[in-house]
């Protein structure tokens, strides 16, 4: 459904990505890890068209995404930014609305089934209690969920999401991580960044890798995330257990003096 092809990208003159290659199927979850600054959000803007590669290409369903025109790639994909950058004075339900933009023509204003639609994805992550809330009085959980429910309402099947759970309480982190499991499960594809392997553990079917400007590696998390390679990735060491559920996590070494 998505493939990234031998993908170069510089700003200016400073190489950021350089030859990197991976496909994505539909229902995948792939989180996306690498240190500050290795590129993860230049890749995520290159998937989504914000960005123009140096070389190379990003497919969605065998089409150059540079090819859509704007609406036609709304319905394709949409984007899941951070929160905190968003300084909307909005209601929640204006918010989730503004997705369907893409659905007009230039002089309609919303119809009857947009709202039921905002309504519909409102409910679909159990905040439909919020709707007539200001989205800037609302926590920073309860803002990524309505960004979340913005992006379902725009009914693209491929989710972007940059660091969805970095400003988010623990209670809010595990739901969010949730929402994402259940996403996928009823057939939507995700592809988050994350700083936490355990994220990948808990949700991703597969993780990549970004490292030196490259892919380290990629493929299914449970395979790609080792004690070495996250070792190589972020110069940590850390050890791998089990959950009683058989989910893996891992915990850094602590060396007690
Ligand atoms: N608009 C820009 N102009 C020039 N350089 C940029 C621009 N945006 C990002 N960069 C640089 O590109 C590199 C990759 O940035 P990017 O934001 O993609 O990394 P990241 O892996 O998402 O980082 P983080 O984990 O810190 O969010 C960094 O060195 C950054 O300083």
């Amino acid at each position: 459904m998505i493939e990234v092809k031998n993908l170069s990208f510089k700003y200016t003159d400073k190489l950021i990505l350089e030859n990197i290659n991976f496909n994505i199927k539909k229902g995948d979850i792939v989180a996306i890890l690498g240190e500050n600054g290795s590129g993860k959000s230049t890749l995520l803007k290159l998937i989504l068209s914000f960005l123009k590669p140096l070389k190379g290409e990003v497919l969605i369903e065998n089409k150059n995404v540079n090819s859509y025109d704007k609406k036609a790639l709304a319905k394709k994909i949409a984007y899941v930014p951070q929160s905190s950058s968003l300084p909307f004075s909005y209601t929640v339900l204006e918010v989730v609305l503004m997705a369907r933009i893409s659905y007009q023509s230039i002089f309609s204003t919303y119809s009857a089934k947009d709202k039921e639609i905002a309504i519909e994805s409102l409910k679909q992550l159990e905040i439909q209690n919020l709707k007539h809330r200001f989205f800037s009085d609302l926590s920073g959980g309860q803002k990524q969920l309505v960004l979340i429910a913005r992006a379902l309402a725009q009914e693209a099947q491929v989710l972007i999401m940059d660091e969805p759970s970095s400003s988010l309480d623990y209670s809010n982190e595990l739901m969010l991580l949730n929402q994402i499991k259940k996403l996928a499960k009823s057939g939507f594809t995700v592809i988050q960044t994350t700083h936490n392997p355990n994220h990948a553990f808990f949700v991703s079917s597969k993780t990549l890798l970004l490292k030196d400007k490259k892919v380290f590696a990629f493929g299914n998390s449970e395979d790609i995330l080792t004690s070495k390679s996250i070792n190589s990735l972020y110069n940590v060491e850390v050890e791998l257990y089990e959950s009683s559920e058989k989910i893996k996590f891992c915990i850094p070494k602590i060396h007690r003096t």
